[in-house]
């Protein structure tokens, strides 16, 4: 579930009158999702998503707003937050911050075709080329700094393999990526394939921005290949890999830096998933008791990408 909070159809038709946005017909809270209140609700004119935000520092919100706004004006596939009568998107509701958005269509992808991997590689691309220029800050808050120390919090639940193996790769990372500057931008942070919506072949949307950030461009792209072109038995998805690959470099080629430490970006952000549901698990559960993402996924996803090279990033788009 993911309504922590639940809210009453007159809650919501009088929210929705501070926007030009129509007359309350549906209200439904929305299953998926694990740390906002969701609800899905139907107006006279839209289909719109209601959120609630149930934690995290309410102070970055405004952070997410700027960049959804940024992103939805240059026509790209996300969410633009409505904005009340005032001209303000960012609102509070049932004593939390809220945000109404339209309704994107579409499902998640559970075995992504090569259609969607190059709508995914060429919407990030276009994402990345977009936002490099963005001007709000907000530095990267999953980098190698705090890898370097949540890695500490979690050494005690590990066995001795486990922190040898976790204290060699934060040691290479800081040898092999500290000397580079790379190409930095706002990045998604999260982009998994529960955080896109398509429509057939068709991205309908990217969505939960939450993790957003600016920072390394070439950290978002590792986490969507280590999420979208790892099969059941943790090998490479090959054919989606060059799919998202060659469609994300046609709007954003690789500098020979970024393709000198691509393997070593694979394996940085695997393993800041195997932290981040360390963390999860042993140190930091959440309020809501929703089962917890297996941490030895990616600990098993790491493992592979030490053992076994990935093919080079593309030298140009198609
Ligand atoms: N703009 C949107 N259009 C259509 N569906 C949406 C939209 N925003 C959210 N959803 C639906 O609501 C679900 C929960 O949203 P979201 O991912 O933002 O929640 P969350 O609690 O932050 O979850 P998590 O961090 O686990 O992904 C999504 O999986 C999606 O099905
Ligand atoms: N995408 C994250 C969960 C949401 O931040 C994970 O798979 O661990």
């Amino acid at each position: 579930m993911a309504v922590f909070t639940p809210l009453s159809d007159d809650q919501v038709a009088d929210f929705l009158e501070r926007f030009d946005a129509g007359r309350l017909i549906r209200l439904e809270g929305v299953s998926g999702g694990t740390e906002n209140s969701t609800f899905f609700v139907t107006t006279d004119r839209h289909a719109l998503v209601l959120t609630l935000f149930e934690q995290g520092d309410q102070r970055e919100l405004p952070f997410f707003v700027e960049l959804l706004d940024h992103l939805a004006a240059h026509d790209l596939p996300v969410p633009g937050p409505l904005h009340d009568r005032q001209g303000v998107a960012l609102q509070r509701l049932a004593e939390r911050p809220a945000l109404l958005f339209p309704r994107l269509p579409g499902e998640h992808p559970e075995q992504p075709t090569q259609a969607q991997c190059r709508a995914i590689g060429h919407a990030l691309g276009q994402m990345h080329r977009l936002t490099r220029e963005f001007p709000v800050q907000r530095p990267n808050p999953r980098d190698l700094s705090w890898i370097e120390q949540a890695a500490e919090r979690v050494m005690p639940y590990l066995d001795d393999d486990e922190q040898q193996l976790m204290r060699e790769q934060i040691a290479d990372f800081e040898r092999l990526l500290t000397p580079h500057e790379l190409p930095g931008g706002a990045i998604h942070g999260d982009l998994f394939r529960d955080n896109t919506l398509f429509d057939g072949e068709q991205l309908g949307g990217i969505i939960d921005f939450y993790n957003g950030c600016t920072g390394d461009l070439l950290f978002d792209l590792a986490i969507v290949i280590n999420d979208w072109c790892t099969t059941s038995q943790t090998a490479l998805h090959e054919s989606r890999y060059q799919a998202i690959l060659v469609a994300y470099a046609a709007e954003r080629p690789f500098t020979t830096v970024e393709r000198e430490v691509w393997p070593v970006m694979l394996r940085m952000t695997a393993l800041r998933y195997w932290l981040s549901r360390l963390l999860v698990v042993h140190v930091d559960p959440p309020a809501h008791t929703l089962t917890p993402k297996d941490p030895n996924e990616y600990l098993t996803l790491l493992k592979r990408r030490i053992t076994h090279a990935v093919p080079p990033l593309p030298t140009a788009g198609p």
